[in-house]
Order: structure tokens, then sequence, then C-alpha cells
């Protein structure tokens, strides 16, 4: 990484959730180490996106809105906002683009804001998500943030997807584990599907199945323009 954008990302760093405190300065060092997934164009994941202390710091700003403190059968598991985001989450939207830099073409990075929706998923133990491309409302680069409990995404070409033996084979599992950051560009984002299986027995990786416990997601996307 070059010097000033080290510089860039410490600030940005700290202006999201504050000066790190000396004890805890070792595990502040984030150094984005992002992986392209190779048999997806497109998809990147970033394992050590946030440190504990930082992803607890997002916990209590989300927990803080109380959108799944409900109790009952209409307990909400999902909370969405359009146009201004609350201040932690454009915080997180820039620290996104700063750490995407070289990975995303200039064409996004250039846009302003970077994002300008968000959907923060909760998810218990087995519930998941179909398999799915995201809405064409939405422009290209699609950032999910994953908070609490791993899981595995499984993205599917979207052609392959009728026929449900080949599916299977051309089948990429990516772990998402608490604290990454995965983004969808390109043909990643419109050519292959994405789904959360966490029924029993589904979410293995590397041949174990992982524990389960509640997911948080964030969801970061930018609408189109109006036509
Ligand atoms: O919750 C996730 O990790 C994925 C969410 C997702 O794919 C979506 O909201 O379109
Ligand atoms: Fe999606």
């Amino acid at each position: 990484m070059e010097e000033e954008e080290e510089t860039d990302e410490k600030a940005i760093l700290e202006q999201v959730f504050g000066p790190s405190s000396s004890s805890s300065s070792s595990e502040e060092e984030e150094k984005w180490d992002w992986v392209a997934i190779e048999k997806v164009k497109g998809l990147w994941i970033c394992s050590n996106f946030l440190s504990q202390r930082h992803q607890n710091h997002l916990l209590s700003a989300i927990n803080s809105h109380n959108w799944f403190t409900g109790t009952g059968p209409t307990t909400s598991n999902q909370a969405m906002c359009f146009g201004n985001l609350p201040p932690w989450a454009h915080q997180l939207s820039q620290l996104i683009h700063t750490s995407s830099s070289s990975i995303l073409p200039h064409h996004l990075l250039s846009r302003d804001p970077f994002f300008d929706q968000m959907i923060v998923n909760m998810y218990l133990p087995g519930q998941g998500i179909c398999p799915h491309v995201d809405l064409l409302r939405f422009q290209d680069a699609i950032a999910i943030l994953s908070l609490e409990s791993s899981c595995v995404m499984h993205f599917t070409p979207v052609l392959a997807a009728a026929d449900a033996d080949n599916s299977n084979a051309s089948s990429v599992p990516v772990l998402l584990n608490p604290g990454s950051l995965v983004l969808l560009s390109g043909e990643a984002r419109y050519h292959w599907k994405h789904e959360i299986n966490r029924n029993p027995g589904f979410q293995l990786w590397q041949g174990i199945e992982l524990e389960q416990s509640r997911r948080i997601s964030i969801t970061l996307r930018k609408l189109c323009p109006d036509p």
C-alpha cells in the first residue's frame, strides 16, 4: 500500500471509530487484504476489513436504532435507508470507497455519493437469502459487510441457474466472516446470483459445518438516476 493511502486509511478509521487506544493498537492495524475470487470476475473479499473493536462500534450504532429489538411475529429483520444514510453508515461508505480505490474502476469511484442506499439485514440461525441478482435499479458496485456470525455465500452463474446439476457444479463458495467486506462489481454483480443457505447441512466451509448465531449484514448500494 502506498504511504499516502495508509495515512488516508488511518485518518478515516479515526474519523469513523475514534482514535485507537494504545492497548489495542496492534489489533487496529488493518491492512485491507483484498483477495480476488478467481472464478468470479469482479468479486472481491477483504476478510480483515474491520477489527473486533470497529465491529463492536458498528454493532452499537446499529443497536441504537432499535431496529431488531421488537418481539412477536411482526418483529422486523430488515431496515432500509434511502438517500440520507445515518452518519455512521455514511462514514462506513467513505471507508469502503478509500479501501477499494485500487480495485474498482474510476467511473465507479468518482460518483458522489458513493452509496446512497443501505439495507441492514438480521438473520437468525437457519435464515438466509435465496439466489438472486440485485435489482437493476441499483448501479454497479455493491458492498456487503458481515457482523456477528460467519456464513458461506454461494455464487452461481445466471446462465447455469436453470439447470440444477450444472449450477451446483459451478457454484463458488465464499466465506463471509464477521468483519469481512465483500465487493460485487461487473460480472459478479450482473451475471452471477448470490445466495446464503443456512439450512442444516448447507453452511459447509472446507468440509466443516459452521456454527451459526445471529448474523447482521450491511449492504450498501447506489441507486440508478431516475430515467
Ligand atoms: O445479507 C447478505 O449478506 C446479503 C444481502 C443481499 O444479498 C441483498 O440484500 O441483496
Ligand atoms: Fe443481494
